[in-house]
C-alpha cells in the first residue's frame, strides 16, 4: 500500500505516481472470466484487473488511474497553487478533479465539464454537455463569471479564505497593468485541464449494455489512428478556444491528444500563447496507446486571438 501520513487525507501524501512493479510480479485483482476474447469490452476488463496503476488509484481512493498521470505532471511543472481556479474538460469520472481539488485547496475553485452525467468528486463541480458546443462554452463561462460560485469553504473560514485568495490574486496579478487586461477581458482561470477524448459509438449490443455505465463506451477510442488524433485536435481545439478566453496571465493548459500529423500544428500555437510548451508522455499512459500530453505554462500577456487561434 502506498505511504498515508496519520490524519492527512491520503492524497496530500502522493507526490508522484507510483513507480509501479512489473505487471507479472502483481496478482491480478479479479481473475478474467475468459483469458482471451475477441470482445474490446473483456479485453478492457482483462486489462484493468491486471493493471497496477488501477490497483493503486483503488487502494487510494482515486476514481481512476488517471489521476496518476496528473500527479506526476503537477510534480513536475507545478500547475496548481491553493485558492486558483480550475476548470477540468471531460472530467469524469472525475480522479483529476480529486488531484484538483486536493492541490487547490484552500479557497479553490474547481469546475468539471463532461458530456455523460457524472457525480462530481467532493469539492469540485460538474456541469454536463458536449464541449464542442458554443452554446455549453458560454455556460460554463457565465458559471466561472460569478467569483464566488463553486469555490470551496471550509466551515467557519469560509470568507477568510476567499478573502485571502482575493488578496493573492490583485497581489500576483497587478503587475505592469496584467490584472486590468485579465479583467477587461473577463478572465479569471487560473487551470485548463483537457483529457477529453473522443466518444466513439459502439455497435448496438455494446450501446444496450453501457445504459448503466456510460463512462466504460465513452472511454473506447476507434483504435482508428488517422481518426483518433482528427477528433482529438477538435477537442484540443475547443479546449483550447476557451483556454484563450478565460485563462488569466500567467495560468497554465494541460491538454491531451492522439499524435498524428496535425499535432505539430497545435504545439505552434501553444507556443504562440504559452511561455514554454512541453509534449509528454506520462508514466501511467499505456506504452501501446499514442496518446500524449502538451503542458503549456505561464499565459503570456498580449497576444492576439489571430495569431493563437487563426480567426
Ligand atoms: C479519459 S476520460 C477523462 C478521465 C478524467 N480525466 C479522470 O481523471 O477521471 C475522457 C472524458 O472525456 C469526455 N468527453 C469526450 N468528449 C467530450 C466532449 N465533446 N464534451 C465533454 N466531454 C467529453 C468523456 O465523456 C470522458 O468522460
Amino acid at each position: 500500500m502506498l505511504p498515508r501520513a496519520a490524519g492527512k487525507p491520503l492524497l496530500a501524501t502522493l507526490t508522484a505516481a507510483p513507480r509501479c512493479k512489473p505487471l507479472r510480479s502483481l496478482k491480478p485483482l479479479t481473475t478474467p472470466t475468459r483469458a482471451a476474447s475477441s470482445s474490446s469490452s473483456t479485453r478492457w476488463r482483462t486489462r484493468q484487473s491486471t493493471d497496477p496503476y488501477t490497483a493503486h488509484a483503488k487502494l487510494s481512493g482515486l476514481k481512476s488511474r488517471a489521476a496518476f498521470k496528473l500527479l506526476e505532471i503537477n510534480d513536475k511543472h507545478r500547475l496548481f497553487r491553493p485558492g486558483d481556479t480550475v476548470v477540468d474538460l471531460g472530467f469524469a469520472p472525475g480522479s483529476w478533479s480529486q488531484v484538483a481539488v486536493n492541490r487547490t485547496s484552500p479557497g479553490g475553485r474547481v469546475v468539471g465539464i463532461d458530456v455523460i452525467p457524472a457525480q462530481p468528486p467532493r469539492g469540485a463541480n460538474a456541469l454536463q454537455g458536449n464541449f464542442l458546443s458554443a452554446e455549453i462554452r458560454e455556460g460554463v463561462r457565465a458559471f466561472l463569471g460569478e467569483e464566488g460560485r463553486g469555490r470551496v469553504r471550509s466551515e467557519g473560514e469560509g470568507v477568510v479564505e476567499l478573502e485571502r485568495a482575493a488578496a493573492k490574486e490583485e497581489e500576483e496579478l497587478d503587475v505592469g497593468g496584467r490584472d486590468h487586461e485579465d479583467k477587461k477581458a473577463g478572465r479569471t482561470v487560473n487551470v485548463v485541464l483537457s483529457d477529453m477524448s473522443e466518444p466513439w459509438p459502439l455497435g448496438t449490443s455494446t450501446w444496450v449494455k453501457s445504459v448503466s455505465n456510460p463512462y466504460r463506451r465513452m472511454l473506447n477510442t476507434s483504435g482508428i489512428a488517422a481518426r483518433d488524433h482528427g477528433g482529438s485536435m477538435d477537442l484540443c481545439m475547443a479546449a483550447l478556444t476557451f483556454a484563450y478566453d478565460t485563462l488569466v496571465t500567467g495560468g497554465h493548459f494541460l491538454c491531451k491528444f492522439y499524435t498524428g500529423a496535425e499535432d505539430h500544428a497545435l504545439e505552434m500555437r501553444l507556443k504562440k500563447l504559452f511561455e514554454k510548451v512541453h509534449r509528454i508522455k506520462p508514466d501511467a499512459t499505456r506504452k501501446e496507446s499514442k496518446e500524449a500530453y502538451f503542458v503549456a505554462l505561464r499565459r503570456r500577456n498580449g497576444v492576439s486571438r489571430e495569431e493563437v487561434l487563426g480567426e
